[in-house]
């Protein structure tokens, strides 16, 4: 990268803003080696305890991001409106230059929100209930196309030949600090993993009380309090040895490939993640693409019970309806912001290693050019993991499932300044700080729903969050 070299459109860029008062942050995107971004996050080291990645491999994008620049934080029911109102200011005040005209050069913000607003305690209180960071560092990857963004503070002093030799000097500091790192795992190459004991921290008991609570919620919905409800549980789980949570990401994104794999960490604090089939949104060129996605059954270990699986699926009045109640709410919700809504007749099946899903794909045209903030607020929480009337629904959740949802199912991603959006639904996730690792599964209960059989599909959701553990233990 030593023969970076800012053409004078940067100097006219330079000109045009160096007196602005409004600038506050200059970010620069190049062109970048085509390197696994999991593996620069991972060789680059902690750095200041900010990391963000992001890939669903089979859309053949990943990105990857370090180092925060600035930290937008909110809490309580107006989250998403102060997230939305401070992100536009922030990025109002970034001035962007690169020579690449791609939708992914610019500066971005990665973060989410919990999924309820209360205030958040223990090992939630480091991401809050909505925070995102504008990193130092946000890297890439688009297909065979690598790009960096990097970002910094703007000081008005600052001459023309300062701020390029700083850019020069970051990235050269950059390459070689991921050049030693690979020489040093080079040598490391051989070492075997000793992996380590998990001990579960779960009983009978738990057992016991959580199917107790999905019945209360079965007769709630038979006196009409509500028609679906999502119940939730936890698995707690403390390890012996470190968990490495790139090497996590990494067996998630091998295994899952049709699913977003996430991290988000902020100030070296607890580490949230996790593999998730469920897109919340993607916006681009303001043209939103969602899903229903809801209604379960295990994957079959032949290729005829799996078969069998999915008609079965595709044919339970009861997966149905459980589906249906999302649908209707993600169509409701989207009327409001566009005239044009299309989504598939019928659900198609979705099969994933240890579960298949109905799923049916909703895309819109924006009407107006938002924030994707604010959709985001239209959208959370679906009643794929919320419930039916939604308001009823999220009333009874915490009372039955008696656990802190954190993050879990919340909206998790990235948006850019050039209103490019990617959000999934933080589920099959969870949180890890020290040795101490806490997953998230749930289930929607709709009236026909049987308690053990909901039991065993939390417990088939857990399975990709186990192995990935067992795999991380350093
Ligand atoms: C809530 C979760 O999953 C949701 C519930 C589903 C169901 O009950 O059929 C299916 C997919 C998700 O919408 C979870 O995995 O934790």
């Amino acid at each position: 990268m030593e023969s970076l070299v800012l053409s004078d459109r940067f100097s006219d860029f330079y000109h045009a803003f160096h007196q602005d008062d409004q600038t506050a942050y200059v970010t620069l995107g190049v062109p970048f080696e085509n390197i696994d971004p999991l593996a620069v996050l991972e060789l680059n080291g902690d750095s200041d305890g900010t990391r963000f990645y992001w890939e669903r491999p089979e859309y053949e994008m990943a990105l990857a991001a370090g180092n925060k620049v600035a930290v937008l934080r909110n809490s309580g029911s107006g989250r998403f409106r102060n997230i939305s109102r401070q992100s536009d200011s922030l990025l109002q005040t970034v001035r962007y230059f690169s020579e690449i005209n791609h939708s992914m050069a610019g500066a971005h913000l990665a973060g989410g929100f919990s999924f309820f607003d209360q205030s958040m305690s223990g090992s939630w209180s480091s991401l809050g209930n909505a925070s995102f960071f504008l990193p130092e560092w946000l890297l890439v990857r688009d297909g065979q196309f690598s790009m960096i963004n990097i970002t910094r503070p703007w000081n008005k002093k600052d001459s023309l030949e300062e701020i390029q030799n700083w850019f020069l000097d970051w990235i050269n500091q950059f390459v070689s600090r991921l050049s030693n790192n690979i020489e040093r795992s080079r040598i490391l190459r051989y070492s075997v993993t000793p992996g380590g004991d998990i001990m579960p921290v779960e009983s009978e008991a738990e057992r016991i009380r959580w199917i107790h609570n999905v019945t209360k919620a079965r007769q709630h919905i038979s006196e009409g309090h509500y028609r679906k409800i999502v119940i939730a549980r936890d698995l707690k789980l403390r390890t012996k040895n470190k968990v490495s949570s790139t090497k996590l990401v990494h067996f998630l994104r091998k295994e899952y490939p049709s699913c977003y794999t996430f991290m988000y960490q902020l100030n070296g604090d607890a580490t949230f993640l996790g593999s998730t089939p469920e897109k919340l949104l993607s916006l681009h060129s303001q043209y939103i693409k969602t899903e229903a996605l809801a209604g379960s059954i295990p994957r079959g270990n032949t290729a005829t019970q799996d078969a069998i699986l999915e008609k079965k699926l595709q044919e339970s009045s009861k997966n149905r309806e459980e589906h249906a109640y999302v649908l209707d709410a993600i169509k409701d919700k989207l009327s409001m912001l566009s005239d044009s809504l299309e989504y598939a007749p019928e659900p198609v099946i979705k099969k994933y290693a240890n579960v298949q899903h109905l799923c049916t794909p909703v895309a819109a045209s924006l009407r107006n050019n938002m924030n994707p903030v604010d959709i985001i607020e239209q959208l959370h929480p679906t009643p794929a993991v919320g419930g039916y009337p939604e308001l009823d629904a999220m009333q009874k959740i915490q009372e039955l499932e008696q656990i802190e949802r954190g993050w879990y199912a919340g909206p998790v991603g990235w948006f850019n300044s050039n209103r490019r959006a990617e959000f999934s639904v933080a589920i099959r996730s969870g949180l890890i700080r020290r040795n101490h690792v806490q997953f998230f599964s749930g289930c929607g209960i709709v009236e026909d729903s049987n308690p053990e059989a909901e039991w065993e599909e939390t417990r088939i959701k857990f399975i990709p969050m186990q192995k990935a553990l067992e795999y991380a233990l350093e």
